[in-house]
């Protein structure tokens, strides 16, 4: 896994478990909820229009406000970075045979 989604992962977890004045991940968990789903809609929104603009640079940051915000909504949920990134490894590995028995059938 990607060593700075890991990094970035602890510390939001941290966050919730230890109160720090002036965290705005703290504010978000102590929001709830219903706010961090706001801002993940937000967010979503804005790497959207980003793209739709074609400024690569806007949605390079837009992608990271969003990746943020799902890491604060899945340590609300209490669901693991290692599960996420473990459904993604399944489909790679079953994406990638799927595509050499593809591959196989054409030869033969
Ligand atoms: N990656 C981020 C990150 N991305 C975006 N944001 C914050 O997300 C907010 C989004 O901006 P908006 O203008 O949409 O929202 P706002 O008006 O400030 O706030 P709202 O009232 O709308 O919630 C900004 O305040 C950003 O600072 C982040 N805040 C924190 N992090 C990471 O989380 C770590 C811990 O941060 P703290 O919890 O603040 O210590 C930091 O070291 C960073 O690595």
């Amino acid at each position: 896994m990607n060593e700075t989604l890991k990094g970035l992962s602890e510390v939001v977890k941290q966050r919730k478990e230890h109160f720090e004045e002036g965290s705005y991940t703290c504010y978000l968990f102590d929001k709830g909820l219903d706010k961090i789903l706001k801002k993940c809609g937000e967010e979503c929104s804005e790497m959207i229009i980003a793209a739709k603009n074609n400024d690569n640079e806007e949605l390079a940051n837009e992608i990271c406000d969003l990746c943020y915000h799902v890491l604060v909504l899945m340590a609300q949920q209490n669901l693991a970075i290692e599960d996420v990134v473990a459904i993604l490894e399944q489909r790679r590995q079953k994406i990638g045979n799927l595509k050499q028995f593809h591959v196989s059938d054409h030869n033969t």
